[in-house]
């Protein structure tokens, strides 16, 4: 049994993740913590694996706490920019069996369809992103748009491609988007939805969307278990549930 402790237990995305523990028959749900709680529960409740879904501003600590107790770490919280992952592989190089998964997205269709956008990428001249979320969501763009446009940022780049088209030089503060590493990403918030994303591939006489829709946050639940299950025997840093899925 994988004995599995939850960080933001009482928010959406974890109690969600307590409940899927919970049913999983081979992990044991030890632990959860939310935001009033000491994080030496986990190592009194003996958790060998740790979910983090609490807020950008927060995670880092939890990080820095549980590899220090090798606590493997499993975090699906947003706000992972290069020089965070740079302080984790840091903290790693200390406690070398230790590991830790960072998953801007957990839906298994999410992840493919950022695998068939960066594959997309070198053979289209234009790109745009559109993601779409529930109005309760704190950050924008959200974590899978930026990855979005970086993994699509780098296939262009390995392709030689030039800049993406644009004539616009008028236009209101937000109208054309944020702008992550060359491609614009703009953020809908909308009563309704869960969590939605189009990607948007143009080039003469032709467009391709690629679109993938949660409707529940269910969907995130088998990313969530494939991530438990597998990083005990992943030491190190990995970035992106793709490389727990035997794609190639
Ligand atoms: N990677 C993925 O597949 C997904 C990632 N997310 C991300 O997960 C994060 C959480 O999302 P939601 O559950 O929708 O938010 P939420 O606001 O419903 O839940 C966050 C929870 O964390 C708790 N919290 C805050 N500080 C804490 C601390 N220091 N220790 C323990 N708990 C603490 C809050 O009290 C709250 O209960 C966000 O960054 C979101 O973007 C959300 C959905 C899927
Ligand atoms: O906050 C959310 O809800 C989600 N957050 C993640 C993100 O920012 O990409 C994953 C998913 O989009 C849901």
């Amino acid at each position: 049994m994988i004995k599995v402790g939850v960080l933001g237990a009482k928010g959406k995305m974890g109690a969600q993740t307590c409940l899927a523990v919970e049913e999983a028959d081979d992990c044991e749900l030890v632990a959860r913590l939310d935001q009033a709680d000491e994080l030496e529960e986990l190592t009194k409740a003996g958790a060998q694996v740790v979910v983090d879904f609490t807020r950008p501003e927060v995670v880092m600590d939890n990080l820095e706490w549980c590899i220090e107790q090798g606590i493997h770490a499993v975090v699906g919280t947003t706000g992972f920019d290069e020089s965070r992952l740079s302080t984790l592989r840091t903290w790693l190089e200390a406690s070398p069996s230790t590991g830790v998964l960072i998953a801007p997205n957990f839906s298994i269709g999410a992840v493919l369809m950022m695998q068939f956008a960066a594959k997309a990428a070198r053979y289209y001249e234009s790109v745009e992103i559109i993601e779409l979320h529930h109005p309760d969501k704190v950050d924008a763009p959200s974590g899978t748009a930026r990855r979005t446009a970086e993994l699509i940022a780098a296939a262009r780049a390995e392709a030689g491609s030039g800049p993406i088209p644009d004539a616009t030089t008028t236009s209101l503060d937000g109208a054309r988007g944020a702008d992550v590493e060359g491609i614009r990403v703009h953020g809908v918030r909308l009563r309704g939805l869960i969590a939605h994303q189009e990607v948007l591939f143009g080039d003469t006489g032709e467009t391709l969307t690629i679109r993938h829709d949660s409707m529940a946050r269910v969907s995130f639940m088998a990313g969530v278990l494939l991530g438990v299950r597998r990083i005990s025997g992943t030491p190190g840093l990995t970035v992106g549930l793709e490389h727990f899925m035997d794609l190639d």
